[in-house]
C-alpha cells in the first residue's frame, strides 16, 4: 500500500516535467525525421522537359528557317545550334538514371560530350586557337548557318554556363549531391546576370547569350537543384519549420527587393550613371545587414528558448521537484568532488543521514498533502540550518543526506543538535497543532580518514537505524575511517 502511494506521489510531481520532456523529444523526432515529399524529383523532371521542348524548338527553328524560334528578340542575340544540341544533351542527361546500366553509360557520355564541347570552346577562345570548327567558334559570325544577316556566336558566357551545369550534372553521377547543390547554385547565377541584362536593358550583362539559352541554363540549373532538394541548404530553406521559413522570406525577398530597386534606378535614367550605381549598391548593402538581422534576431530566439530547456533539463536531472533540494545522483557527483578536496586539504566533513519519525502515521492520519507540506518543511530547515556550501539531499522518501565540510566533531554536535530541534518546533497546518510534533533521527558519521562517499553513507545509515532503535528524535554519531568504524558515544 505504501509503495502505491509513493508510486502515485512521484508520477504527480515529475508530471510536468516529463510532458516538458516528451515535447522536447516529440519536436526533436519529428524535425529529425522530417523528409522532403518526392515531388521535388518530380520538378526536376519538369524542368528538364521545358529545357528539352527549348531546345528541339530551337532546332526546329534553324531547320525550317523560323528566326524567332532560335531569336526571342530581334536583333538580339540568337542561341546557337551547338547550344542547343549541348542543352539537349544535358537535358536528356537529367532524367537518364545514374545506375552502372547502358542508361547510366548513355547519361555520363552525354555529360562528358557537353563538357569537352564547350571546354575546347573556351580554349579556343581564351587562347584563340582553332580546336572547335569555325563555325562553333566565337564571336565569329557563320551566314551560312542561318539566312539571318545578324551575327549568331556560342558565346564565352553560354559556355562557362554549360561547363558549370556539366559539372554540376557530373557530380551527380559520382553521387557527390553536396557539390552538385553548390555547382548548380553558381550556375544559376549566370543566366540571372542575363536576365538583369535584359530586364534593365544592359548589353553588356547577356553578352551574345539569347534569352531562350538563359532560360535553357536556367531551368537546367533549377532541374539539377532540385535533384539535391534532400541535402544542404536547400534543404534547410525547404524545412517546414521555422528556420526554413526565414530561409524563404529571406530568399525571396532578397531577390525580389533589389532586383526591383535597381529596375527603378534603371527606370530612371537611360544612361546607368555612377550615383545611380552607388545609391544601389548601399541599398542592396544595407538590405543584406537588415536581412542578417532579422536572422540573428530569430536565432538567438530560437537559441534562447533551447537554453532555457537545456537549463530546466539540467535541473530537473539534479533536482527533486518537490522540495528542490539536490537528487541522490547529483549529491554524489558533488559530494565526491567535496571528498576528493577535503583529501587535499585534510579538512574533515561529516555525513549525516535523516529520517523523519513515523512518516507513515503522519500520511495515514493526515494524508499525503500533510505529509508533502511536511517534507517540504523539513527540507528548508535543512537549507536554513546548514552553510551554503553543505550539501542537502534527498535521498528518498522521508530520508535526506547532508555532507558537511570543513567541520569538526563539535561542529557536526552542534549542526545536529540545531536540525533536529528546529524541526521539532516546526509547525505544521493540519498536524503539529493536532499531533505530537515533527521529530527526526539521524545518523551522523565524521570521516577522519578518507573513505569513499558510498562507504560514509552506510556507516551514518546504520548510525541512524542506531538512533532509530535508541528511540528516536535523536543523534546517534559515528566516526569512520579506511576500513573500520566506531561510535563516538
Ligand atoms: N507524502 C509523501 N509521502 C512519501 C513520499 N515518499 C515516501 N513517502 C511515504 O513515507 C512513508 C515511509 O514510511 P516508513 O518507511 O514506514 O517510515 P516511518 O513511518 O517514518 O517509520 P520510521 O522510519 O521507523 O520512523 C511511506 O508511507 C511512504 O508512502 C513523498 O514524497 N510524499
Amino acid at each position: 500500500m505504501a509503495k502505491k502511494n509513493v508510486n502515485k506521489l512521484s508520477n504527480s510531481v515529475t508530471h510536468d516535467i516529463d510532458q516538458l520532456a516528451s515535447s522536447i523529444e516529440q519536436e526533436y523526432l519529428k524535425s529529425k525525421a522530417w523528409k522532403l515529399p518526392g515531388v521535388f524529383s518530380l520538378i526536376s523532371f519538369q524542368l528538364s522537359i521545358l529545357a528539352i521542348l527549348f531546345s528541339v524548338t530551337i532546332l526546329l527553328g534553324y531547320w525550317m528557317e523560323v528566326e524567332f524560334l532560335y531569336r526571342p528578340l530581334a536583333l538580339e542575340p540568337a542561341t546557337h545550334p551547338v547550344t542547343a544540341v549541348i542543352a539537349l544533351f544535358l537535358s536528356v542527361s537529367i532524367l537518364l538514371p545514374n545506375q552502372p546500366s547502358l542508361l547510366g553509360c548513355l547519361k555520363t557520355a552525354l555529360v562528358s560530350v557537353s563538357a569537352i564541347t564547350v571546354l575546347v570552346a573556351i580554349i579556343d577562345y581564351v587562347f584563340s586557337t582553332e580546336f572547335l570548327p569555325p563555325n562553333i567558334i566565337f564571336e565569329r559570325e557563320q551566314g551560312h548557318v542561318h539566312a539571318s544577316a545578324l551575327g549568331n556566336y556560342l558565346s564565352i558566357n553560354t559556355a562557362i554556363m554549360f561547363l558549370i551545369l556539366s559539372c554540376a550534372s557530373l557530380a551527380g553521377i559520382y553521387d557527390r549531391k553536396s557539390l552538385q547543390q553548390i555547382i548548380a547554385y553558381v550556375a544559376i547565377s549566370i543566366p540571372c546576370i542575363s536576365f538583369i541584362g535584359y530586364a534593365y536593358g544592359l548589353a553588356s550583362f547577356y553578352s551574345h547569350m539569347s534569352l531562350y539559352t538563359a532560360v535553357i541554363g536556367f531551368l537546367l540549373g533549377w532541374s539539377l537543384l532540385a535533384q539535391t532538394s534532400d541535402y544542404g541548404g536547400f534543404k534547410a530553406i525547404l524545412s517546414p519549420y521555422l528556420g526554413g521559413r526565414i530561409a524563404r522570406f529571406q530568399s525571396i525577398s532578397g531577390m525580389v527587393l533589389p532586383f526591383s530597386v535597381g529596375l527603378f534606378f534603371v527606370s530612371l535614367s537611360n544612361e546607368l550613371n555612377s550615383s545611380y550605381i552607388g545609391m544601389f549598391v548601399i541599398f542592396v548593402t544595407w538590405f543584406l545587414v537588415l536581412m542578417i538581422s532579422i536572422s540573428a534576431y530569430v536565432q538567438e530566439k530560437i537559441d534562447a528558448a533551447r537554453r532555457e530547456v537545456t537549463e530546466k533539463l539540467i535541473q530537473a536531472a539534479n533536482t527533486d521537484p518537490l522540495t528542490g533540494l539536490y537528487n541522490r545522483r547529483q549529491f554524489f557527483y558533488l559530494g565526491k568532488k567535496e571528498l576528493r578536496r577535503a583529501h587535499r586539504t585534510g579538512n574533515a566533513v561529516a555525513v549525516l543521514m535523516i529520517d523523519i519519525d513515523n512518516f507513515k502515521t503522519i500520511n495515514d492520519t493526515a494524508g499525503h498533502d500533510v505529509g508533502d507540506q511536511v517534507l517540504v518543511a523539513v527540507s528548508n530547515t535543512l537549507t536554513l540550518v546548514l552553510r551554503e556550501f553543505d550539501l542537502v539531499c534527498r535521498f528518498g522518501g522521508e530520508e535526506f543526506c547532508v555532507l558537511i565540510t570543513d567541520t569538526t566533531k563539535e561542529g557536526v554536535e552542534e549542526v545536529c543538535n540545531k536540525i533536529t530541534s528546529t524541526i521539532r518546533s516546526l509547525s505544521i497546518n493540519n498536524w503539529t497543532d493536532q499531533h505530537s510534533p515533527v521529530t527526526v533521527s539521524v545518523g551522523a558519521c565524521l570521516i577522519e580518514k578518507m573513505i569513499d562517499l558510498e562507504s560514509a553513507l552506510k556507516v551514518a545509515d546504520a548510525a541512524m537505524y542506531q538512533a532509530k532503535n535508541l528511540g528516536k528524535n535523536q543523534t546517534y554519531y559515528s566516526v569512520a575511517f579506511s576500513g573500520a568504524q566506531g561510535s563516538l558515544q
